[in-house]
């Protein structure tokens, strides 16, 4: 219906030049209007009728046309916005932390309100504004054919302007796009606690209100460029525009073919005409600068639908590195950032953060990687778990009913597949509860409790107004829990992955020492069989019961062995044991 009543007013727009000017040439006859007789006096007040309903059907369709283009587009794009949040879901770990595709999905989302939903509209304007000039062209032939050609080509400025107005906006968009998202970062550091609660307990404002203005004044800048370059393209149009007209009129008035009546027809329909083009000029530069951010969109569309689904592993898996070499990628410098310190300062070459590391962990033990700060820990574990891809060296699973030697599972996808990793810096998501330990929504409401339990947060749920079902986070009208709180959650949610292998990245950081010691008298004593577990932990005193303590140094490994082994050898994990307990 929506789309019928949009064609409909289109179609009165674009007959309505044309319409006019056979109406008003037909009203005032051969000979114009002959005031004097009565006869005159009936064709002025055809006239005016036709200028009359011409006036309301133009002001009606034009209006009635953008209001069903809004009804069209606003599903539109609540659809594309909805295929593109459903595909990033899909998106592979390397994939979100891949400058390119990160880049390609903020191009996206900028490409669904302002091109993508638009296209169809946009170009549906377009069409109809050239259909309307070639009637009226038509209309106006046999007055004079240069004139109705000039007639026809007065858009083309106009066309050409917008486009070059709309070319720069989509060339400077994704400069903007990114000020404005590092603007909206500050604002949301400012307005929402923690962070606002952290920054107004601290003395100074952390150099925020200087960056946000840095922001905020270049996204002006830019607008100021496009606001100029519309204002010089749509001048120069203009002219040409009214050079075109005028052009045409003279033609028509000086060529001694047209009739007497045939002028006012051809006046008022060539000024219906272009008052159609002119409001067209900005849908046919949306259309043509649009058309890359549409093929981009598709583009990352169909590279999201590429991605392969994550195979489910069960049964026990024995973890295989060896010769692991890894350097984190350097980050991409952007052009536009070149007033940024920040970005000047990152280091051409990075140092690796795992340098020639072998080991194995059997299937079914449980092991605790241990080091200082930077030597390599996450990295490591995030190799394991198919986060991270290593080019240099390899890390297999090896999975059987055997316990641990029957399969290789060697690709991200498989690792991703056979493993649940508890990430030291977890993201507080603010979903139900249930949401939040069972994200694939697969377990009853017995088993989410049994998770809960071994990861000492089932009392914490119980006590939520509406317990498994209770929205986590005040944003949003839930609840507010501590930092241990939200920790125990994440780690149940690991434990009701039903994946063979656990990767504990400082899992109880958060945690007080007593639900500390319990959860670590479960996960060495109580896991399910053939569960292999590798811990990171800064605190060897929950690390007694391990199977073997692996001691990473600057990217090596550099003692591995049980805890006794290693607090008897007198070496780092010796040190660390004797300092963590001063
Ligand atoms: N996302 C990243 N991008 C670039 N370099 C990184 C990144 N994450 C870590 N690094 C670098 O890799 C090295 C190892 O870091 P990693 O996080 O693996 O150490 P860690 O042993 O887990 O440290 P911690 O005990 O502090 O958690 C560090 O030198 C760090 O600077």
């Amino acid at each position: 219906m929506r789309t019928v009543v949009m064609w409909l007013s289109m179609l009165v727009m674009m007959a309505m030049p044309s319409l006019q000017v056979w109406l008003i040439g037909w009203a005032c006859g051969p000979d114009g209007l002959g005031m004097g007789s009565g006869l005159g006096v009936g064709r002025f007040a055809v006239i005016l009728a036709v200028l009359t309903v011409g006036a309301v059907l133009m002001s009606v369709s034009s209006s009635l046309a953008q209001n069903m283009r809004d009804l069209l587009q606003e599903p539109l794009m609540a659809e594309y916005q909805s295929d593109l949040t459903d595909a990033l879901a899909r998106l592979t770990p390397a994939q979100t932390l891949d400058d390119e595709v990160t880049t390609q999905v903020r191009a996206a989302r900028d490409a669904i309100p302002y091109n993508v939903a638009s296209q169809a509209a946009d170009a549906t304007s377009v069409v109809g504004a050239l259909a309307s000039m070639v009637m009226l062209a038509a209309s106006l032939w046999h007055m004079h054919p240069l004139a109705a050609l000039m007639i026809a080509l007065a858009m083309v400025p106009e066309l050409l302007a917008q486009f070059g107005v709309e070319k720069l906006t989509n060339e400077l968009w994704p400069k903007r796009g990114r000020e404005s998202r590092r603007a909206n970062y500050f604002e949301r550091l400012l307005d929402y606690p923690p962070s606002s609660t952290e920054i107004a307990a601290t003395a100074g404002s952390f150099g925020i209100p200087a960056q946000a203005r840095v922001r905020y004044f270049n996204m002006a800048g830019m607008w100021e460029r496009i606001s100029w370059r519309t204002v010089q393209l749509t001048g120069v149009s203009s002219l040409v525009f009214a050079v075109l007209t005028g052009g045409a009129f003279w033609l028509i008035l000086t060529s001694g073919h047209a009739s007497v009546s045939s002028i006012p027809a051809a006046l008022v329909g060539i000024m219906t005409g272009l008052s159609v083009t002119r409001t067209t000029g900005e849908a046919f530069g949306n259309l043509m600068a649009s058309t890359p951010m549409i093929l981009a969109y598709e583009r990352l569309m169909d590279l999201l639908r590429a991605n392969p689904a994550i195979p489910e592993t069960t049964g026990p898996v024995g973890v295989h590195v060896e010769h692991l070499t890894y350097a984190y990628p350097t980050v991409a410098k952007h052009d536009d950032d070149a007033d940024d310190a920040s970005a000047a300062s990152v280091p051409a070459v990075q140092t690796p953060a795992l340098d020639d590391v072998s080991l194995d962990v059997e299937a079914g033990s449980i092991v605790a990687l241990v080091g200082e700060n930077g030597s390599g820990k996450t990295t490591l574990v995030k190799l394991i778990a198919g986060i991270l891809d290593a080019p240099d060296g390899t890390v297999t699973l090896s999975s059987g009913a055997d316990g641990g030697n029957g399969r290789t599972l060697g690709s991200w996808a498989e690792r991703l597949g056979a493993s649940s990793m508890v990430f030291q810096d977890f993201t507080h998501i603010e979903v139900t509860v249930r949401e939040f330990i069972d994200p694939a929504l697969r377990q009853s409401d017995d088993e989410l409790c049994d998770g809960l339990r071994r990861a000492r947060a089932l009392d914490i749920v119980d006590g939520l107004p509406g317990g498994l079902d209770t929205q986590l986070g005040q944003e949003w009208g839930g609840v507010g829990l501590s930092g241990g709180q939200w920790q125990r959650l994440a780690l149940a949610r690991t434990f009701l992955s039903g994946k063979p292998l656990w990767i504990l990245d400082e899992p109880t950081a958060a945690v007080d020492a007593t639900a500390e010691a319990a959860i670590y008298h479960d996960l060495i004593a109580n896991r399910p069989a053939g569960t292999t577990v590798i811990v990171i932990s800064h605190r060897p005193r929950v690390l007694t019961g391990m199977d073997r303590i692996i001691v990473l140094d600057h990217g090596h490994v550099n003692e591995t062995g049980t805890y006794r082994q290693l607090v008897d050898s007198n070496g780092t994990f010796s040190r660390l044991a004797h300092d963590s307990l001063e």
